[in-house]
């Protein structure tokens, strides 16, 4: 089974995706955006731990390696665990646009089972721009970036202000945040009018 549902598509008047002019350059490795995130941050022992580099337009790979931690049946990689992978990956596509974005909605395709150790090689890219919508894509493969596809995305992501953070996140890990002046300089990274 695959292809998107009709909510993935976008309209017929949608455009095609604009790189912002100070997006990080081909090849080079995006940070994380916050350090406990479960996808990318360096402080969340069990996390991701997500490593993805911009591609050229706006596009990107990323790699990630399945640990003991991620298993859900006996050395295999856990679906949500993918599904999460997939949507840090997606996310971080938000990067070479400089919008801060959610995800509204994510599609996914299990290819293949995923063993323990194995490294996914993703690649994404942002399909179309339809106001805040943006819709995006993003392939799993193992063994090597042009090994066999093992899962694939489509998703809706929504742009939103900082404010979606700071109204809805829990207080002591937004003020801890709005405490730390890296923090500020990554949030304002995605923002295109901070
Ligand atoms: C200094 C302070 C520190 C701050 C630090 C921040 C740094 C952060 C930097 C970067 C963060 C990135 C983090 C990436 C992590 C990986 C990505 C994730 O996992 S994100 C988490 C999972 N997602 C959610 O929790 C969203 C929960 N949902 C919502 O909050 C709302 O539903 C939201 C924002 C998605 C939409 O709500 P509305 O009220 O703003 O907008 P409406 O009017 O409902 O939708 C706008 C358009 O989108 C369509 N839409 C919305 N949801 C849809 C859906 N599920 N399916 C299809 N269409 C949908 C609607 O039909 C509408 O379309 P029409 O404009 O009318 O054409």
């Amino acid at each position: 089974m695959s292809g998107s549902s009709a909510a993935l598509q976008p309209p017929a008047d949608a455009g095609k995706p604009i790189r912002h002019p100070d997006a990080p350059a081909p090849g080079e490795l995006l940070g994380a955006h916050y350090e406990h995130c479960f996808g990318c941050g360096p402080g969340q022992p069990h996390g991701l731990h997500l490593e993805v580099r911009a591609g050229e337009g706006v596009s990107l790979t990323a790699e990630f390696t399945v640990r003991p931690v991620h298993q859900g049946a006996p050395g295999l990689a856990h679906g949500g665990v993918l599904a999460a992978a997939l949507d840090e990956t997606l996310g971080s596509l938000n990067w070479l646009l400089r919008t801060i974005a959610v995800t509204g909605r994510l599609e996914t395709d299990f290819v293949r089972p995923v063993p323990v150790g194995a490294t996914l090689f993703f690649s994404a890219e942002v399909t179309a721009v339809a106001g805040r919508k943006i819709y995006c894509t993003a392939t799993g493969r193992v063994g090597g970036p042009d090994g066999p596809v093992a899962v694939r995305a489509d998703a809706l992501f929504i742009e939103v202000k900082v404010d979606h953070f700071i109204d809805h996140g829990r207080r002591e890990e937004i003020q801890a945040a709005m405490n730390d002046p890296d923090q500020i300089r990554r949030t304002r990274a995605f923002e295109v009018n901070p």
